[in-house]
C-alpha cells in the first residue's frame, strides 16, 4: 500500500455501509419573505455520490448551508449520523464530520498549498497551545520518527547527533510529532488531489484549477464522513472536468461519502449514484442519474417551459 492511499482511507471502521449519512427532514427556510426552500426532504447515503442540481436560485446552496450551520432551518431539521445538526455552529458541524468547499474559492492565500491543508489536519490534533509553546508532553519517538544523520559535513553531523541523542534521551514533543505527521499527511493529500508538484508555493500563486483541488485537499484533510463540494468544476474547461470527474470517483472509492451541487450536468449525470433537483426552492425529483435526466419536470425546469406543455 502507499503511502497516499493509507493517508487518504478511511479507518475500517467507517467503511461504508448503506444507511443513511444525512438525513434532511422536512426543511423550510425562509429569508424575510423568500421562501429559499420549502419542505425539502431527501437523505445522503454512507459511500454514495448525490447530486444536488436545479436552475439558479433553486435553493442548492442555501440547502448546503442549513447542512453546515451557516443557516438555521426556519422549521424542520438536518440530522447527521444520528446527530441533529441544525443549530450547531459550522465548526461543531466540521467536527461531527461534515468538510464543504466553496463556490468562490475560499483559500488563506498568503500561506503555502501545504499550509492550507496543514490547516485543515490541525484540527485533528491534540495538543493545546500552551503544550505546544512549550513543548509539554514528551513522547518516546518510533524509529522512523528519530532524527536523521545524514550531512556529510562535519559540523552539521555533529549537530544532528546531538538531536539524536537528545531525541532518544528526552524523547520528542507530542506537538512536534503532530506537526510531521500533519506534514506528511498534507503532502499526501496534495499528491492524491494532484497537485504536490506546487506544495511550497503561495495559495494565491496557484491556478485557479490547482487552488479548485487545493481545497478538496484542505477539506479532505479534516477526515469528513461526509465532502460537500459546491460547484467545483465551475470555470473548468472539458479536459479539467475530466480530471475533476476522475477525482471525484477516486474520493468516493476512497470510502468517502460525497455531496455535490454542479451546474455541468454531463459531469453530474457521468459521476453521481443518485440525483436530487430542486426548483424554486421545491425537491422536484430524486433517484438516478437515468431516471431524473427522462423526468418531464426537471426537463421542463431546466427548459423553462411547463412540465405537461406538449
Ligand atoms: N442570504 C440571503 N438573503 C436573502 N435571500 C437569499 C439569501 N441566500 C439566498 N437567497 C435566496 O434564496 C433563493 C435560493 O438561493 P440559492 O443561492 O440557495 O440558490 P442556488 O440554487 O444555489 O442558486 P445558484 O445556482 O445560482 O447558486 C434565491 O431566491 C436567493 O435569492
Amino acid at each position: 500500500m502507499s503511502d497516499t492511499e493509507d493517508l487518504v482511507s478511511l479507518p475500517e471502521s467507517e467503511a461504508p455501509t448503506r444507511t443513511d449519512l444525512l438525513v434532511v427532514d422536512h426543511v423550510t427556510l425562509r429569508f424575510g419573505g423568500v421562501v429559499a426552500l420549502d419542505d425539502v426532504s431527501f437523505e445522503v447515503r454512507r459511500g454514495e455520490i448525490l447530486g444536488l442540481i436545479g436552475p439558479n436560485g433553486a435553493g442548492k446552496t442555501t440547502c448546503f448551508n442549513a447542512m453546515t450551520g451557516v443557516y438555521r432551518p426556519t422549521s424542520g431539521e438536518v440530522r447527521f449520523d444520528g446527530d441533529r445538526v441544525s443549530g450547531r455552529k459550522p465548526h461543531q458541524i466540521n467536527r461531527l464530520g461534515i468538510a464543504r468547499t466553496f463556490q468562490n474559492i475560499r483559500l488563506f492565500p498568503e500561506m503555502t498549498a501545504l499550509e492550507n491543508v496543514m490547516v485543515g489536519t490541525d484540527s485533528q490534533h491534540f495538543t493545546s497551545v500552551p503544550g505546544a509553546l512549550f513543548r509539554l508532553y514528551r513522547k518516546r519517538p518510533k524509529p522512523e520518527e528519530l532524527p536523521v544523520v545524514d550531512s556529510h559535513n562535519g559540523l552539521v553531523r555533529a549537530w544532528q547527533q546531538t538531536r539524536l541523542v537528545f531525541a532518544k534521551v528526552f524523547g520528542i514533543s507530542r506537538h512536534t510529532l503532530e506537526e510531521r505527521a500533519g506534514e506528511q499527511k498534507a503532502l499526501a493529500l496534495l499528491r492524491f488531489v494532484g497537485i504536490a508538484d506546487r506544495a511550497n508555493e503561495l495559495a494565491r500563486n496557484l491556478p485557479y484549477g490547482y487552488q479548485r483541488r487545493l481545497e478538496i485537499a484542505r477539506a479532505l484533510a479534516t477526515e469528513p464522513k461526509l465532502l460537500c463540494l459546491d460547484e467545483p468544476a465551475a470555470g473548468f474547461n472539458p479536459a479539467e472536468k475530466e480530471q475533476l470527474l476522475k477525482l471525484i470517483r477516486d474520493i468516493r472509492d476512497k470510502g468517502y461519502t460525497v455531496l455535490l451541487i454542479e451546474h455541468d450536468m454531463r459531469l453530474v449525470m457521468g459521476v453521481t449514484d443518485r440525483i436530487v433537483v430542486l426548483e424554486f426552492g421545491k425537491k422536484i425529483a430524486e433517484g438516478t442519474p437515468a431516471e431524473v435526466r427522462d423526468n418531464p419536470k426537471v426537463i421542463a425546469a431546466y427548459l423553462g417551459v411547463p412540465a405537461d406543455a406538449s
